[in-house]
């Protein structure tokens, strides 16, 4: 049988945990032992430290890895500027990337597939906060490719962590720290500077990436749930040390700064790192291991029971970014109104969705490879199709969501977007309001008159005054 990616027995072989110290080498005795910065490193090789944090940074947020290389990651010429009359992920707004802040609920049909590009040239910035040369918010990109990038090519962000959402198809990236590949239901992230080379073993992809421009993804806290449940840390897969051998033909590195894009040379390949400690990696996650907790009795939870990974501002509670799933579950809540409710939040909220058909919004315009935005304060709930059905249904327990992953980035920040985000992507709905929400129904009924004395029932506190109004439960 031929080796293929998908069965050669070494070419993706992982190691397991979130935010674990790994070490890993492809040769033997490439590591130093008992020091980080030996004279003469083993076999030839660089020594080389990659800081994903201020070195002062508290040992707990502490990142940082150690490469042990054929040639230092500074071996290239100075960076020119490329692209630089189409190419704009700046939210600056130097060409057309400018934020727009409104207040609309938005719905994008689904992004179309671009197999013209490859993964560097494939990213749009659809939408986001603040800046990345201030270290502060997030983007929020889509991409949509269909070529390999250039063998010789390499590309990395200096301007944030990219956690990527595939959509559709494969992605194979080489990284310098080792090979991950990675499917629709799975995430993976590349924190900033990683170098990486993207090919498409499957044809072309399409997903959404959230870059954070400041600090790193952390599991949320568990509080009273307990020390196991939602992303369990063992499921996270780092990569093991892989490289190639070749100092002589040329490469070219792209670099992603400001939203801007860069290229150099370099006459030996970038994925040369032989062995590598450190807890500053790439990793991936299949989100079919969530261990999705919910209601067991009454009521529709918080959405934040759903998160597989939090990154926190410096307010404890309060995310630049959570990453949150909606994956298939069982609902057996009781006298209750099972979809989320209709709200209004301070966060706001982009959803995407990657197969299947999402709770709330039964009414079909929210696609797979679609998306959503509800802003700050942007109100927005079920759609009236599915309150109809939602209100009326019989509360057996009910599988919801088989075969279905919607997901949520939901942000503390006000989130803009951008030029190509609302108008030159041409996918945003015009009927998005008219098709959810204003065909609802008034349903009030007042109650008979005599009831009501000075706007309370029976002249008591009107909401806990007459018991057989309360549910109960046998
Ligand atoms: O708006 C949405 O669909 C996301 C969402 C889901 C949920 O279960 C509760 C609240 C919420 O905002
Ligand atoms: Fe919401």
């Amino acid at each position: 049988m031929p080796v293929t990616p998908f069965n050669h027995p070494e070419k993706y072989t992982y190691q397991n945990g979130f935010g674990s110290y790994h070490e890993t080498e492809a040769v033997e005795g490439a590591l130093p032992i008992g020091a980080n910065n030996p004279q003469k490193p083993r076999y030839g090789l660089y020594n080389e430290k990659l800081s994903g944090t201020a070195f002062t940074a508290p040992r707990h947020e502490n990142q940082q890895t150690w490469l042990y290389r054929i040639l230092p990651a500074s071996a290239h010429s100075p960076f020119e500027p490329r692209e630089s009359a189409t190419y704009d992920l700046n939210p600056g707004g130097l060409r057309d990337a400018k934020w727009h802040q409104i207040p609309n609920q938005l719905r994008w049909d689904p992004f179309d597939m671009d197999e013209t590009k490859d993964w560097i040239h494939s990213l749009h910035l659809v939408a986001g906060a603040g800046d990345p040369s201030m270290k502060s918010g997030l983007g929020i990109m889509i991409y949509a490719a269909g070529k390999d990038m250039d063998p010789k090519a390499a590309f990395y962000s200096a301007d944030g962590d990219l956690l990527i959402v595939p959509q559709h198809g494969a992605l194979d990236i080489q990284t310098e720290l080792g090979k991950i590949l990675v499917r629709p239901n799975e995430i993976c992230i590349i924190p900033r500077g990683i170098r990486h080379r993207v090919t498409l073993p499957e044809g072309p992809v399409r997903g959404f990436i959230l870059e954070l421009y400041q600090g790193h993804f952390q599991l949320p806290e568990l509080g009273p749930i307990g020390s196991n449940g939602l992303a369990n840390a063992r499921d996270f897969q780092a990569p093991v040390a892989y490289f190639e051998e070749d100092t002589e033909s040329e490469h070219t590195l792209f670099a992603k700064f400001s939203g801007n894009l860069f290229a150099a040379k370099q006459n030996h390949t970038p994925f040369d790192v032989v062995a590598w400690h450190g807890n500053y990696y790439p990793y991936k996650y299949d989100l079919g291991r969530f261990n999705t907790i919910g209601s067991i009795s009454y009521d529709h939870p918080d959405p934040s029971i759903f998160t597989v990974l939090t990154a926190q501002s410096d307010h404890p509670g309060t995310a630049i970014a959570d990453f949150v799933i909606f994956p298939p579950r069982w609902l057996v809540a009781e006298d209750t109104f099972r979809p989320p409710w209709y709200h209004r939040n301070t966060m706001s909220e982009f959803m995407g969705l990657i197969h299947g058909q999402y709770d709330a919004k039964t009414g079909g315009g929210f696609q797979p490879a679609g998306a959503s935005l509800h802003n700050v304060m942007s109100a927005h709930g079920p759609d009236a199709s599915t309150h109809e059905k939602a209100s009326n249904a019989d509360l057996k327990p009910m599988k919801v969501g088989d075969n279905s992953m919607a997901f949520m980035f939901e942000s503390s920040l006000m989130v803009g977007v951008t030029e190509w985000g609302l108008k030159k992507c041409n996918k945003v709905q015009t009927d998005y309001n008219a098709e959810s929400w204003e065909p609802l129904k008034p349903h009030f009924k007042r109650p008979a008159p005599a009831k009501i004395v000075n706007g309370k029932a029976n002249g008591t506190n009107g909401s806990q005054a007459d018991a057989s109004q309360q549910p109960h439960y046998t």
